[in-house]
């Protein structure tokens, strides 16, 4: 596996290696031994899978708070997505940065996203699935949404008028969130 740095200490975009031959290829999606030593020393407990029949469907931000937060690392299995990991932890030199990292079948790539920072995609083809796995369990009380055109954040999502879910329409800004992230940890 490759992992590759991005702008925001602690994302990373993971290559796994593909084994091509002729009836197809095989590539290990997660290995938590060859990942550790790379900079993703997580414990993950579960896998989630969504799927947006649409181009142009937006989910994020998204976080859990403490003492849930979670790890995530993503990967998109059908279509294309743009993924989005903002550094929402008060203090950081970092504080409302963000990276975009497209993700696709095609490319294969992952992305890691430690606790401390937002996340959300959008869509870049119809029929898309997104596979990831998290290092703390789903925990609605401390789940949060906040929006995708904070402008205090400014991600540029690429999309004027995305589909968004109702808990995404009415998310609050950032300045108005209760996020308990803080830096250093
Ligand atoms: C996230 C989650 C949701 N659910 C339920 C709650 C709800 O009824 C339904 C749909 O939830 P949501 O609308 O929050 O799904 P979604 O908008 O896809 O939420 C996800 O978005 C991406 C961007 C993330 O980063 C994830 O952590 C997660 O927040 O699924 C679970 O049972 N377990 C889970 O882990």
């Amino acid at each position: 596996m490759n992992v590759i740095k991005t702008e925001l200490d602690g994302v990373l975009i993971v290559e796994p290696r593909v084994f091509g031959d002729n009836r197809g290829w095989f590539m290990e999606t997660y290995s938590k031994e060859k990942l550790a030593p790379l900079g993703v020393t997580v414990d993950f407990v579960q896998d989630n899978q969504s799927f947006s029949a649409q181009k142009g469907t937006l989910r994020g931000l998204h976080f859990q708070m403490h003492p849930k937060a979670q790890s995530k690392l993503l990967r998109c299995t059908h279509g294309a997505i743009l993924d989005v990991a903002v550094d929402i932890r008060k203090g950081s030199p970092n504080y409302t940065k963000w990276v975009a990292v497209e993700l696709s079948a095609e490319n294969k790539r992952q992305l890691f996203i430690p606790a401390g920072f937002a996340h959300g995609f959008v869509t870049l083809t119809d029929d898309v699935e997104v596979q990831y796995k998290v290092d703390e369990y789903y925990a609605p009380d401390c789940d949060r949404s906040i929006r995708f055109d904070d402008p205090a954040i400014g991600v540029n999502w690429g999309i004027k008028a995305p589909i968004l879910s109702k808990k995404d329409l009415g998310a609050p800004l950032l300045a108005d969130s209760d996020c308990n992230f803080t830096y250093p940890a």
